[in-house]
Formats: structure tokens, sequence, C-alpha cells
């Protein structure tokens, strides 16, 4: 895919811990540039940035003690768009259940963590997502979070049982399920198409 200017659209995904080669791959199959973001100087000229599942104290933690957070933080407000992905949702939350700090602190949101058990609650939901995919999608959750309360600038792109699994805010998408691990790429184009 490519961006306004005709290039081959970029996209860095946060690559200290969590699923990077997947998101990686699945972004290259969609033909744009993908590569993996430790260092600030990697975010210059990047499109799109995607924050990976993982482990959210983990890489927040990374964030932090590089620098590499609030240069995002910056980038995020002028405007670049930015997907985070199971941890990742977590990292951009504004408000965490039973947690006093947060990571980014960007979107609008108030997740909570592991909020269907531990590993062993992983699991596969199938569902049609409105505006990215007719067909149900294969949706995994790996102790994932979920959103229990959104604010208003905020729109609800699913919920499963009444709980906002995806959600948009202007530049900044949040899933609490991992789309890099499935076979589909329709989540990966919506995303390169916010760009
Ligand atoms: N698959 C995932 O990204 C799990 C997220 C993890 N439970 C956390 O709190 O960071």
């Amino acid at each position: 895919m490519r961006s306004g200017d005709g290039d081959y659209m970029k996209i860095g995904v946060v690559a200290f811990q969590g699923a990077v080669r997947e998101h990686i791959e699945m972004l290259k199959k969609i033909e744009v540039q993908a590569f993996p973001v430790k260092k600030r100087e990697e975010l210059f000229g990047v499109d799109g940035l995607i924050l990976p599942g993982g482990e959210s104290t983990v890489i927040g933690k990374f964030l932090r003690d590089s620098g590499l957070g609030d240069e995002i933080v910056k980038l995020v407000k002028n405007g670049m768009p930015i997907w985070g992905t199971c941890a990742g949702m977590i990292l951009l939350a504004k408000h965490i259940v039973n947690q006093d700090y947060v990571h980014l602190g960007l979107m609008d949101i108030k997740v909570k963590r592991n909020a269907y058990g531990g590993q062993l609650e992983s699991f596969v939901a199938r569902k049609p997502v409105p505006g990215i995919s007719k067909r149900p999608l294969e949706l995994v959750f790996i102790r994932a979070p979920y959103a229990e309360k959104v604010g208003t600038g905020v729109d609800v792109i699913l919920e499963l049982d009444g709980k906002v699994v995806a959600a948009k805010q202007d530049n900044m998408l949040a899933t609490a399920f991992h789309p890099e691990l499935t076979e589909d790429e329709s989540f990966h184009k919506y995303f390169a198409e916010m760009i």
C-alpha cells in the first residue's frame, strides 16, 4: 500500500517484546514497509506505529526507560496513527482498573487487564466486525483486556458479551485480541487505511 506521497507506506512495530514478527509479516503481506522500532531515531519517517501484544508492564517500562514513550506521545498528539493490540491497548489507555499508573495515557478508555482470566482462559471467538469484515473473523484472546468504559470521543468497533474489545479514537486504534496471529489481513488493512 502506498501513502499520500506515492511511496510505500512505512509502519513501525515497537519491538522490545511480544508479537513483533507476526505483525511485521502481516504488514509485508499487504505490501507495507514494516520494521521493528526500538529507538527514538527509528521513528523518523514512519507513517504509523503498532504497539504489539506481550506484557504491558514490561513494554511500558521499556518505553519509559528508553524515552521512546515520550516521543510516541508527541507524534500521536501530532496525528500519527497508532494501533495497540492486547498489551498495546493497555499501553494506550488513559485509565487502568486497579492500577494507579498508566503508560502512554493517550486513549480515553478504561481497561481491565487479564479481564478474562489467565493463560488457560485464552480463547478464540468468531464474529463479523462492522466496518472491517462482513465475514466472521477469528478473534484471538490471550490473557486479554477489555475496555470497561470508553469516553465520548471513542467509537466502539466491536463488543463481545457487552464488553468493548475494539475501539477507535481519532488516529488511535485498540484491539483486545490479536489479528496478527490469524490468516486474515482485514485489521491490518483497516489500520493502513487510517494513514
Ligand atoms: N496477550 C497480551 O498482550 C496479554 C496482555 C497482558 N495480560 C498484559 O497485561 O500486559
